[in-house]
């Protein structure tokens, strides 16, 4: 008797089928308690409500459970367990098929499971990135609407001069012909300023520009701006022959493919090798002989400011080195020729008020003039951040220091550098052999101190 009641409610339940079945499982099992149904809007009617699926019609019997003990589990886990670990446990509990609302316990849970994800957005790049490619994922994450405010504030505050250079480029870029180009302007005319129109303009539309500049402190100056060296992996040193190191198919070949403009910054620092590295590897990337592989590329930079470090070079060695001596400046740039009636040399008129107009000593008016009551404050941090006087020559900073240590009371004292040849360097060149530590004691350059250094109690002193 016993058997045979066991194998009826095997059968019943076999009959029932499992949860996975969906609706199919949960008619069945409100079918057997709805008595008198006479359709199955009947049978999804509980207490006069009817609901929408015989699901929500077994909850509101009380047929099924509220999947506490899961949210629970899943809660406790999340104390100690990483947001990995809890979604492969969520995915564990699936398959489980014991669950009777997975979804609510989704809703219950998810922000537990999705902790790192927003980490692996910012720190990798690559979640969720639909390029796969982490370098143009990057270059497309700017805040195009804040841009294009700053493009807006920018343009209209541009000179006449900038804004015809301005519309210039973007002609060429909109065109897509490709094209090199050289702002020479002195330091402070509004290069910098360029950049980040030209930027702001092409980022707030989701184009790709990339702004590099030859030197890591000029790169923190430009927005998202990167050394040349590192962005384009070219050589150190790089000699006639060399190329960047950019494999096709890379992700940087793919991001030089889709870039619309290069903006280089202070190029004049970086030797012509580099130019004509990028230029060959261009090409190859682009399948395109044209110049810069058909890009349009803007230089820009100072030739009065710093020009390549040539270790050991003379004048010639170093002009020779430079970005005009290559064949970039005269087959892709122009003549080289500047075109502006101020280009070059011109004469200004400093304003009277900038000027000390009365004096006897120029070094003493200058002092008085920029820090007054120099002997009450010379120990005042503050008074001293906020004055520093410009000098052309290492010459008038060493008669500034000394009229100023002069003035200041108390007893000198006097330290000695200690000169000598580097054994290593006379083997390399016989001459340095000759020089004495005495003519290097008279030695006053820019980069390195002065032999004597003199100070007293409390001279302000800075440290680089
Ligand atoms: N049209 C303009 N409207 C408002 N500010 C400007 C404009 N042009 C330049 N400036 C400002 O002038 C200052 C100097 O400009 P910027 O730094 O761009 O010069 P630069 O040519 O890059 O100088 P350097 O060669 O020394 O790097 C900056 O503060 C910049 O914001």
């Amino acid at each position: 008797m016993l058997a045979a009641k066991k194998t009826r409610k095997y059968n019943r339940e076999a009959d029932m089928g499992t949860p996975s079945t969906g609706e199919l499982f949960y008619m069945r099992m409100i079918f057997s308690s709805a008595k008198g149904s006479q359709s199955y809007k009947d049978i999804r009617t509980v207490d006069n409500v009817v609901y929408h699926t015989f699901r929500e019609a077994c909850f509101a019997k009380g047929f099924l459970g509220s999947d506490q003990e899961f949210v629970g589990a899943l809660r406790e886990a999340n104390t100690w367990g990483t947001p990995h670990f809890l979604r492969k446990l969520f995915v564990n509990l699936l398959f489980m098929n014991t669950m009777e609302r997975p979804e609510y316990v989704w809703q219950q849970t998810w922000r537990w499971m999705a902790d790192d994800i927003v980490f692996n957005h910012t720190s990798q790049g690559y979640a969720a990135n639909p390029h796969q490619n982490k370098l143009i994922y990057n270059e497309m994450t700017y805040d195009m609407e804040v841009l294009a405010v700053e493009f807006n504030r920018c343009y209209h505050s541009m000179t006449d001069e900038q804004a015809s250079i301005f519309d210039n480029i973007m002609c060429v870029v909109a065109s897509q012909l490709g094209g090199v180009y050289f702002l020479y302007g002195y330091g402070g005319t509004g290069k910098k300023f360029m950049w980040k129109t030209l930027s702001s303009a092409m980022r707030s539309n989701g184009g790709i520009v990339l702004t590099i500049a030859s030197s890591g402190i000029a790169s923190l100056l430009l927005p998202g701006g990167r050394t040349t060296h590192s962005k384009f992996s070219i050589p150190v040193p790089a000699t006639q022959n060399s190329t960047c190191n950019i494999h096709q198919g890379s992700d940087l070949a793919e991001l030089l493919q889709r870039t619309k403009l290069i903006i280089w910054d202070e190029a004049p620092m970086c030797h012509k090798f580099s130019f004509e590295a990028l230029d060959k590897i261009l090409k190859d990337i682009m399948h395109n002989d044209r110049p810069f592989g058909g890009k349009v590329i803007v230089f820009g930079g100072d030739f009065q400011q710093i020009l390549p470090v040539v270790p050991r070079g003379s004048r010639s060695d170093i002009v020779h080195a430079s970005l005009n001596a290559s064949y970039i400046w005269n087959d892709y740039i122009g003549d080289g020729k500047l075109g502006q009636p101020n280009d070059g040399h011109c004469e200004i008129t400093i304003p009277d008020e900038f000027l000390i107009m009365d004096f006897e000593d120029p070094i003493q008016e200058i002092i008085d003039t920029t820090y007054p009551d120099l002997l009450q404050n010379y120990n005042n941090a503050d008074f001293l951040q906020k004055r520093a006087i410009l000098a052309s020559t290492k010459d008038v900073v060493d008669k500034i220091n000394d009229y100023v240590l002069s003035l200041i009371l108390g007893d000198e004292k006097e330290y000695c550098s200690a000169d000598s040849v580097n054994k290593s360097d006379e083997l390399l060149n016989p001459t340095f052999g000759v020089l004495t530590p005495e003519f290097l004691n008279t030695l006053k350059t820019s980069g390195i101190p002065n032999h004597k250094l003199r100070i007293k109690i409390g001279t302000p002193i800075i440290l680089l």
